[in-house]
């Protein structure tokens, strides 16, 4: 098993076996945007490593910029070679006089958004999310759609509001229309809630017309994050027929600082679950492939309590079918493109990724250990994902958290 030089615990969440990529700012230099790669309860400051290492010249260009976009779209080579190099420095007692110097601690630094996002998709991939929205938004009619089992749904999301873990969440203001109701009315959101995910960074771009097969997932996606997908579920009921969610999901999604290298996962994947039709070859992982299932393990807490522990293992369609289906048209990817998995919740009560399903519309409160009791999200309110993985060895890869806190619309009504 690698063994740092910093002499971390086995079960570091941050150990050698993983080492996740940000974007920092020292309280000495607010306005500097540097590259960070935590390790233990450090980061590393990526270039000034690089500098005092002597890396070559070409890979310790792409670490000295103020966002990953210009890693993330050297593509799967460059990876490589900046993740042995890292894995180097932190391990190989001969650098770490040069290296040391170049580590800070994580609590004494900002963390911002890790890249500049490009294209925003959401999918739908989770059975028993799909299932429980469907009963509750489309009473009468069958929870599954005709299409969900032969391709991933998704939807086109908003880019310029994605945020990094930490920002203020603005309860948002919208047109909300009950069943009963004779007209819509406007006004803050009354049902706010959160969808724990799982995120994809593209790196290598891929040219207009050239769709990417199952297997050239690992050659495009850099790595993975977690997402809340923050929703309005009033606004989001009355919108969004036939078009699908708008301004109910527009309003921020937030991300954990860190990407985890698709490199750290190796020992977190396995089978997804048994696909009951035939799926057509573009997305076809079963016979020989070597399907993307990715055992994480989130859990999400409301205000320090642990509401939820969402399973991703659990997930219908892969990250690497995702991609297969939003490309087989021929639509182009760049580098720092995000897509998401869609809500994670299993099958279980207590597994649910979106407070809708954890209270059933409303009717079920989660009782909290203050007494009180919450339907959807209240003014005040601090919701912090979290999530692990298996690592190499017996040792765990964390991806740290993405968090938020509700502040009250300083809209009119
Ligand atoms: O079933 C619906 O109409 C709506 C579903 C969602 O709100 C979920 C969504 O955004 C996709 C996901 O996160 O799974
Ligand atoms: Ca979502
Ligand atoms: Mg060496």
């Amino acid at each position: 098993m690698t063994v740092s030089w910093l002499a971390l615990p086995v079960d570091s969440p941050f150990g050698v076996h993983n080492l996740p990529y940000g974007v920092f700012t020292a309280p000495d230099a607010p306005d500097r945007r540097r590259i960070a790669v935590a390790v233990g309860d450090h980061i590393l400051d990526a270039a000034a490593a690089a500098r005092a290492t002597g890396l070559d010249a070409a890979l310790a260009e792409l670490l000295d910029a103020p966002v990953l976009n210009p890693l993330l779209a050297a593509g799967r080579t460059a990876w490589t070679q900046v993740r042995a190099a890292l894995t180097d420095w932190l391990t190989d007692p001969a650098h770490r006089a040069a290296v040391e110097p170049c580590l800070l601690p994580r609590a004494e630094v900002a963390l911002h958004l890790p890249f500049e996002v490009g294209d925003y998709v959401d999918f739908y991939a989770s059975e028993h999310h799909a299932t429980n929205l469907g009963t509750l938004f489309r009473p009468g009619t069958p929870p599954l759609t005709p299409n969900w089992k032969h391709l991933p749904i998704g939807y086109h999301g908003r880019s310029g509001t994605v945020v990094v873990s930490g920002t203020p969440i603005v309860r948002p203001h919208g047109q909300r229309k009950a069943p009963a109701d004779a007209a819509p009315g406007f006004g803050p959101s009354g049902r706010l809630d959160i969808e724990a995910e799982v995120g994809f960074v593209v790196g290598a771009p891929s040219p207009l017309g050239t769709p990417v097969p199952l297997d050239g997932f690992a050659d495009h996606v850099f790595g993975v994050l977690l997402v809340n997908d923050w929703s309005a579920r009033d606004i989001q009921a009355w919108e969004y027929v036939p078009l699908g969610p708008f301004l109910g999901k527009s309003f921020a999604t937030s991300l954990s600082p860190w990407v985890v290298p698709l490199d750290a996962l190796a020992a977190a994947r396995v089978a997804p679950p048994a696909r009951d039709v035939d799926l057509l070859p573009y997305l076809d992982d079963r016979d020989g492939r070597d399907p993307w299932g990715l055992d994480l393990t989130l859990e999400v807490r409301l205000n320090g309590e642990v509401v939820s522990r969402p399973p991703f293992a659990a997930m219908y369609w892969t990250a690497a079918q995702q991609l297969a289906h939003m490309t087989v048209n021929g639509a182009s990817l760049r580098a720092g493109d995000l897509f998401a998995s869609g809500t994670v919740s299993g099958p279980d009560r207590g597994t649910e990724g979106a407070f809708i399903e954890l209270t059933w519309n409303g009717e079920r409160p989660v009782k909290l250990a203050d007494g009180s009791t919450r339907t959807f999200l209240e003014d005040g309110d601090e919701v912090v994902i979290t999530a692990t993985a298996p690592g190499p060895d017996g040792t765990r890869i964390g991806f740290g958290e993405v968090t938020g806190r509700i502040v009250p619309s300083s809209g009119k009504d």
